[in-house]
């Protein structure tokens, strides 16, 4: 945990100033008994009425001093803590958005929003009480101490057998406690992974009518939360309780032994007064500190959580000076032998592919499921690195040229389109912030958006709500292209993006895109024939490696795994 305290620095004085009013709040408390025991001592045994609101003033005066010091340092430790807590929330944030895939696919989602919320919550919450304890409970023991001994030193051992009967039962406590805790975040992770699934898959929950069996895995993750936090909470409420009866038992003790002493006239009331209070202050700083030992040990369980996120070293980064392409040479890109394999797989998904495209033609990418199409285009951007080989991108291999650079000259329309809450314009701005109406409107007309989007009542400015669910499939598909246009990339990728469209659409869209993007070197992966009959060149994907490459025409004479795909798709006299 301590190494999240380096999140700390930016409320240094913050944390000083809370730290510096918990001691001098301490010190007041510490004070308190004494003055008390002297207004009876010296005040009340000897009826000195002035004495009495002479001391008792100073006392009001201590006390007020240190309620205004508490109210000030829980104004500094609630600043810190929750500045600490959004720091760390960035900074978990801007590290996983730096992730590639492989490397958040290790946590998984659900865990990493656990992670980013409650664990952090958890660490944050416990910095706001440790800023008070940490200080207060220490210097209360040991300050508390030693003005019991300076009251009565023969009384102390009370606390000789009192304290380890304390120390014993927190141990316990803590022993058992804190695997609780470790679980408990697991099973947080968990439910939140049920959750998730449950409402981004609602609609194959209720097409499949699988939300009886949907809610019965929701009660289960649900009622393990609950029974591991009960089991906490009972273990925890044994606390309490104990500690008092040890407290009670000890101050039973003190005014029995006290009440011999004073009997045979070796300590005053006042004092024993004082030393009950003192009594009083050692065990609640022993409760605080096992508070601390309880809340340590379960925020550093969700610290180890946080520091894992963090600790994950991106493996797609920058290099050190990366290199431009020359001006003059644009939309080229060229695969050279390239092999990727996904972690701990044992096959390549895809095995020495070579190729080369250029500008103003279209290279399309053909295969059965799992061929590896998607794989290939992932390499261009960087989503993944090659295994072995090298993709040139102007005649520099992506790993050497800057990521944001790179992904300038990329429009990129992925598989499952993806949407985000605004308007459409909005959603379409996403690919050029700069863009004005004029150039939104045009995009929309050349992705065949433009007609779909004019019928909605609110035109561009309607909204699109969470995940894109008030549109259709097709529409999203368009929408995603018309973003990706606004680009004016010079590389456009487009992942099955004529998936969802019909015929007539697929058509229309792949002529405007070839008036459009003229001078651009376009990509398209795709299962139908009939979108990719007019590519310039024709990949055909087979288990990951290239099964021929070629023209509509060439590949019907040459490629098997072509001409399969054509027959099952095209009738005899479409095939030409
Ligand atoms: N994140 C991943 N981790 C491990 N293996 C993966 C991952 N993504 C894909 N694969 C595997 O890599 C292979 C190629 O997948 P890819 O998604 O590129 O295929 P595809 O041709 O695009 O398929 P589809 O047409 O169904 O989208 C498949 O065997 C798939 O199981």
């Amino acid at each position: 945990m301590f190494k999240l305290f380096r999140y700390l620095k930016a409320y240094r004085l913050q944390v000083m100033l809370a730290i510096i009013l918990v001691f001098l709040q301490t010190l007041s408390e510490l004070y308190l008994p004494t003055l008390m025991s002297d207004i009876v001592d010296k005040g009340v045994v000897n009826g000195d009425i002035s004495y009495i609101w002479k001391i008792g003033a100073f006392m009001l005066l201590v006390a007020v001093g240190g309620m205004l010091c508490s109210v000030a340092a829980s104004f500094f430790t609630a600043k810190s803590a929750t500045g600490f807590g959004r720091t760390i929330r960035s900074k978990v944030f801007s590290h996983v958005e730096s992730l590639s895939q492989q490397e958040f696919d290790k946590i998984g989602t659900a865990s990493l929003i656990t992670r980013t919320t409650n664990d952090i919550f958890q660490v944050q919450q416990v910095l706001t009480i440790m800023l008070r304890m940490m200080v207060m409970a220490p210097l209360m023991c040991i300050g508390g101490m030693i003005m019991a001994l300076s009251r009565d030193a023969q009384l102390s051992w009370v606390f000789v057998v009192s304290i380890p009967i304390l120390i014993l039962v927190i141990l316990f406590v803590q022993s058992r406690a804190i695997p609780l805790f470790r679980k408990m975040q697991k099973k947080l992770d968990a439910l939140n992974r049920v959750m998730r699934e449950n409402l981004t898959g609602i609609r194959v929950i209720r097409a499949f009518s699988r939300i009886a069996f949907e809610k019965k895995r929701f009660e289960q993750a649900n009622l393990d939360v609950t029974n591991t936090a009960i089991r906490v909470n009972k273990i925890m409420a044994v606390m309490m309780p104990a500690m008092m009866l040890i407290l009670n038992f000890s101050m039973i003790s003190i005014i029995w032994f006290g009440g011999i002493r004073i009997d045979h006239g070796d300590m005053q009331v006042g004092d024993l007064m004082a030393f009950i209070q003192y009594a009083t202050q050692i065990m609640f700083s022993f409760v605080m500190m096992s508070m601390m030992f309880i809340l340590i040990p379960r925020a550093s369980v969700s610290a180890t959580r946080i520091n894992e996120v963090l600790k994950i070293e991106a493996n797609i980064l920058d290099p050190e000076s990366p290199e431009t392409p020359e001006q003059t040479i644009r939309g080229t890109i060229e695969f050279q032998n390239v092999s990727f394999y996904y972690e701990n797989a044992e096959k390549p998904a895809l095995a020495n592919i070579s190729f080369k495209a250029g500008p103003g033609e279209v290279t399309a990418i053909i295969g059965g499921t799992g061929s590896g199409k998607s794989t290939l285009l992932n390499l261009i951007p960087r989503f993944f690195d090659v295994s072995s080989g090298r993709i040139l991108i102007d005649g520099i291999d992506v790993r050497a040229m800057s990521q944001v650079e790179l992904r300038k000259k990329i429009g990129f329309v992925p598989q499952k389109a993806v949407l985000f809450t605004g308007t459409i314009a909005d959603n379409i701005r996403y690919g050029n912030e700069h863009a004005d109406h004029e150039e939104i409107q045009h995009a929309a007309e050349v992705a065949q958006a433009a007609s779909f989007i004019s019928e909605m009542a609110e035109g561009y400015q309607s909204t699109i709500s969470q995940g894109g669910t008030n549109i259709s499939g097709g529409q999203k598909q368009r929408l995603s292209i018309a973003r990706a246009l606004l680009r004016k990339a010079e590389f456009y990728l487009l992942d099955d993006s004529f998936s969802a469209l019909d015929f007539k659409t697929d058509a229309a869209l792949r002529n405007a895109l070839k008036t459009e993007i003229r001078d651009a070197c376009l990509l398209i992966v795709a299962q139908r024939v009939s979108t990719v009959m007019d590519a310039d060149r024709i990949i055909v994907l087979d288990e990951g490696e290239i099964a021929g490459i070629g023209t509509h025409h060439e590949l019907l004479n040459t490629c098997q795994v072509y001409k399969e795909i054509v027959s099952s798709q095209l009738a005899e006299e479409e095939i030409v």
